[in-house]
């Protein structure tokens, strides 16, 4: 048995430049996933990686209509709030690309009465996804594509918390988000580390201290840290210069 590969970093001197290649890496995995098994299953996270997405407007070779959305994390809140991941993505990407409605999984607001409802409906719209396609214990997504916060946390995972440790289930919710608003659902680690391709994405020279802990200290545990695909799977960081320019980690450089 091999442990996890080592983190690939890429480091891109423009936004620009940094969105022409996570373009170009997406559409590669979408291809490689159609191939493989006729669609393409991603899941996306908020905060400012939508916007990043944007650059696959209009790009020849994408093929939205084998696209299954689910996110990374979600915020409960109604889906047209400016807190919604959701919303977010909707905005940045959804409303100008074909994707089927009923391939784009969103939480189901009207249970937020009850988070461990809605946490477990959204875990089976995951094993209605993936469970009889897939007979492994934990749904394989062909890409996850995740930001980091200041903190280190990633998805809602974020630093301290006991969720961290969960092993079992598929979708987890928080009621204690350090970061508002406090009521989330989120993809947990063993739902993330099994993952063909994680991509984490960051820009800005705000992120360059918490990366540097990130990747060159990854012994101190932080939530982003520990993302690390179980063998074959592979994790990829899309970062821009200023994010990157503490980093005394190795970049490789970007051929696609
Ligand atoms: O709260 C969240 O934050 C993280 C990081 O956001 P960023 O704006 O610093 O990129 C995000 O990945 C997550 O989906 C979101 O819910």
């Amino acid at each position: 048995m091999h442990g996890p590969s080592a983190p690939i970093v890429y480091s891109f001197e423009s936004f620009d430049t940094l969105q022409d290649s996570l373009s170009k890496f997406i559409i590669r995995a979408q291809r490689d996933s159609i191939e493989k098994k006729g669609r393409f299953t991603v899941a996306i996270s908020g905060g400012s990686l939508p916007k990043q997405l944007n650059g696959l407007i209009g790009r020849a070779g994408v093929k939205w209509d084998k696209w299954h959305v689910f996110y990374a994390d979600e915020r409960v809140v109604p889906l047209d709030h400016e807190d919604s991941n959701h919303k977010l993505c909707l905005d940045q990407l959804f409303s100008k690309v074909p994707i089927p409605q009923d391939q784009i999984h969103t939480i189901d607001y009207s249970l937020a009465d009850d988070l461990e409802n809605l946490a477990d409906d959204y875990e089976q719209q995951l094993i209605r996804e993936f469970a009889s396609r897939d007979s492994a214990r934990f749904p394989i997504f062909d890409l996850i594509l995740l930001g980091v916060g200041p903190d280190g946390h990633t998805a809602s995972l974020f630093p301290g918390h006991e969720l961290l440790s969960e092993e079992d289930r598929w979708v987890a919710y928080i009621t204690d988000s350090p970061k508002p608003p406090p009521k989330r659902i989120t993809l947990t680690y063993p739902v993330i580390n099994h993952a063909s391709r994680v991509a984490f994405v960051a820009s800005g020279a705000n992120k360059a201290d918490v990366l540097k802990t990130v990747l060159d200290e990854p012994n101190v545990g932080l939530p982003a840290s520990r993302v690390r695909p179980i063998t074959p799977g592979q994790v990829y960081w899309f970062l821009d210069d200023p994010a990157a320019s503490q980093l005394q980690y190795t970049k490789t450089p970007f051929h696609m």
